[in-house]
């Protein structure tokens, strides 16, 4: 046997559940799933997205490449009269990181939050229709996490009626804004408001940095690229750039004035709108970087599995066939909790565009009661299963042996496009930090004051500090409310702990410095709690199709009892478990890795995801592995001839121990 052909289709022949009816639960509903599947084909059959080779591109090549294709998407969303949300899914499925990411996901949705109703008449139809192109220029080469610490300075004149932007320092230059560096022709820059003198907070200021007709920069502007990024390929299709402002003037009603307003005196109004506001296009985007981290974990341990089906090593007997690594017990441990993983945060993903979408309506009916928890849970979640995803992504890469590491195996450039998440839109740790101060005071609050939305079990904070698990037998960790119960109790005494110790230090900010590592972990049980409660929440809903709620609960408690595994310390530190039921929970987890097993391939199948979306031959749907990575080695350009460069010129010489009158 030469590929792994037979392989997938014998394992497609164990799956105890509708297939067809996961794809429509992955999805989140049949029109959901019809939409998304009809646009993938789309995508997958049009010869100018093809993403083979790009990793093999030279960066000036890849990027006109990438141009290419967002002009040829442009031209089939205006030919196919595509809808805001088939749009989106085409720019998901093309794959391809490039400047209309920041125009549609950061550019307007700035203006459409912080901007006044006249600015969005303005600037939202120009945007729409791309006639504008615009990003989003808040890092600096100085300062990035510390939003309030940024230098760029926008100064009114009373004279001209405008602002001047002006970058300072050399560490006020603009630095990371993608699309900037040769594509946009407005962005939003966050300057320091300046008032005769007077500093009024970071704002944002829509700032035209290049000529609409022949797309140069406008007069006291210099732009660039930051230079190239991590892989090959990768994130290199993006322009990421550096601005610097030489006394720009622009017109005093480009600055975002949703959240204050500056008169045509020069005078500060401050609106009633929390000035949190402006921090509301990142809420937005943290929001759509959870709902992406269950795509991008899907499609790696989508290639693990495949591969791990039709890869066999030892146990040969008579001739016949060596065992499929799926089959040992170590890779189940590894590969199945990722797989639990990808589905818990596809559930939670979609609950947090739920939260978001109440959060947007009332922050327009000026209704902002909910801001801190929204902010809270984006901060953290993204935090959560960005930093899971990409660590599972790597993971996926080394069950793949060998061959994970070849580009072809696709895993390599979906890492390098995928890890500066756990650094943009926040860094992981510091958004973390940001989850730490909302349950400090929450945890402040409890004697007065009822937790609410993903807080309110703490209201049975006595329940939760004084009682324990009364789990006896493995069987018994197959409950959702026990299981439950053990993170938000865990969760709880680890907050609990942190606030008792923080009220020891005279100074609260010493104490939250000094304490941080322990209060990054007390919010990562917290979020831990948040996903494991929406994948119950999920598996409560009516869930149609043979045997497809049974497999979703054997993965929600592969996912919760894995994660009960790994951090066992934090529940048997707290004194809610005793050994003995941590290790029957590890007991029940191996029980539940065999429900997985013949299942493991329909899971993945249950994705979707095509083989254009994959772009590796190790998980190609036909599972025809060897023959096509041998293939794909003689297509490689370099197999072009079988005498590469240089070898004349620098190993003949070598071989004939001519190398010292060699010219080098
Ligand atoms: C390859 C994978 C692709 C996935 C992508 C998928 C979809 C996305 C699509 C498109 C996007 C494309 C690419 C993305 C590119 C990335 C773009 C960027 O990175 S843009 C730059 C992002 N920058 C940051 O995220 C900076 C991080 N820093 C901050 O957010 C803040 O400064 C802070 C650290 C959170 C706060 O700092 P500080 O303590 O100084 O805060 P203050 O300003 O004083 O405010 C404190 C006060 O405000 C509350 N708060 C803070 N943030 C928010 C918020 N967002 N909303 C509401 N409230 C907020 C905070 O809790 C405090 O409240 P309180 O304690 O009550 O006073
Ligand atoms: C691919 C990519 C695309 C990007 N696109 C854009 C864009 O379009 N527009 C834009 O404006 N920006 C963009 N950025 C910038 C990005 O938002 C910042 O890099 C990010 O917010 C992190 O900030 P920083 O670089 O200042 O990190 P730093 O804050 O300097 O972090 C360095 C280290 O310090 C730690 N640290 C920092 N502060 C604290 C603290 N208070 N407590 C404990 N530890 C701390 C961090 O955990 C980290 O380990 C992009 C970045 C990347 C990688």
């Amino acid at each position: 046997m030469e590929g792994g052909v037979d392989y997938l289709i014998d394992e497609r022949k164990k799956a105890q559940f509708d297939v067809e009816a996961m794809k429509v639960a992955w999805a989140g509903s049949r029109q959901a799933f019809e939409l998304s599947d009809r646009i993938a084909k789309l995508v997958a059959n049009d010869p100018i997205f093809e993403k083979f080779s790009r990793p093999m591109l030279g960066r000036k090549e890849l990027f006109k490449n990438s141009l290419r294709k967002v002009a040829h998407a442009w031209k089939l969303i205006i030919d196919l009269r595509l809808s805001e949300e088939e749009a989106k899914l085409l720019r998901h499925y093309i794959d391809e990181p490039a400047y209309t990411d920041l125009q549609w996901e950061m550019f307007i949705p700035a203006i459409e939050g912080q901007g006044t109703e006249e600015q969005k008449r303005k600037w939202l139809p120009l945007a729409r229709k791309m006639q504008v192109i615009g990003s989003y220029a808040q890092t600096e080469l100085g300062h990035g996490s510390n939003v309030q610490g940024l230098e760029t300075t926008a100064t009114f004149d009373p004279q001209t009626d405008e602002f001047v932007i002006h970058s300072p320092t050399l560490t006020s230059s603009k630095w990371w804004p993608g699309g900037t560096a040769k594509v946009s022709t407005h962005a939003i820059v966050y300057a320091r408001l300046i008032l005769d003198g007077q500093f009024h907070g970071v704002h944002g200021f829509i700032v035209q940095l290049r000529n609409l007709e022949n797309h140069t920069p406008l007069p006291g502007i210099t732009v660039g690229d930051i230079g190239m990024k991590f892989g090959n390929g990768a994130y290199n299709t993006m322009d990421n750039g550096v601005i610097r402002f030489n006394h720009v003037h622009i017109p005093r009603n480009q600055m975002l004035m949703r959240v204050s307003q500056v008169t045509r005196e020069g005078k500060f109004v401050q609106s009633d709108v929390p000035r949190q506001l402006l921090y509301g296009t990142m809420v937005y985007v943290r929001q759509k970087i959870v709902a992406d981290a269950s795509k991008a974990l899907s499609r790696a341990v989508c290639i693990a599995t495949r591969y791990s089906a039709v890869r066999r090593q030892f146990g040969s007997r008579n001739g016949g066939p060596e065992i499929q690594v799926i089959d040992y017990k170590t890779q189940q441990s590894r590969l199945f909790p990722l797989l639990a993983s990808a589905y818990a945060f596809r559930f939670v993903g979609e609950w947090l565009k739920w939260l978001y979408t109440d959060v947007k309506q009332r922050l327009e009916a000026n209704d902002f009661s909910t801001l801190p928890e929204a902010h809270a849970c984006t901060a953290g979640l993204k935090s959560l299963t960005t930093s899971a995803t990409a660590d599972g992504i790597e993971e996926c890469r080394k069950l793949c042996g060998g061959h994970g590491y070849l580009v072809s195996s696709g895993i390599p450039e979906l890492f390098a496009t995928y890890v500066p998440a756990c650094t943009f839109e926040g860094d992981n740790v510091v958004m973390m930090l940001q989850v730490a101060r909302f349950l400090v005071k929450t945890v402040s609050e409890l004697g007065y004051k009822q937790p609410v939305g993903t807080t309110a079990y703490m209201r049975r904070v006595t329940a939760l500090m004084q009682s324990n698990c009364a789990v006896r037998t493995a069987e018994e960790w197959l409950n959702p409310g026990v299981v439950v119960e053990a993170f938000e109790a865990r969760s709880t005494r680890m907050a609990v702990a942190c606030g008792q110790r923080l009220a020891k230090f005279e100074n609260p900010e010493e104490g939250f410095a000094e304490l941080s590592a322990d209060l990054v972990e007390a919010s990562l049980a917290h979020c831990q709690v948040i996903v494991v409660s929406k994948f119950v929440e999920k598996l409560q809903q009516e869930i149609p199709g043979k045997g497809v709620k049974r497999l979703l609960e054997v993965l929600f408690y592969v996912y919760a009892l894995f994660l009960l595994h790994k951090h066992q310390g934090d529940f048997l530190a707290t004194g809610y478990l005793t050994p003995k039921q941590a290790s029957l929970a590890n007991d029940q987890l191996r029980i539940l890795y065999s429900k997985v097993r013949p299942n493991a391939i329909a899971l993945v199948d249950s994705f979707n995801h095509t083989d254009h979306l994959l772009s590796s031959i190790l998980g190609r749907y036909d599972g025809n592995v060897y023959p096509k990575l041998y293939e794909a080695a003689f297509n490689d350009p370099f197999n072009d001839s079988d005498i590469a460069d240089g070898i004349h010129q620098y190993v003949q010489p070598m071989l004939r121990q001519e190398l010292h009158s060699a010219k080098l």
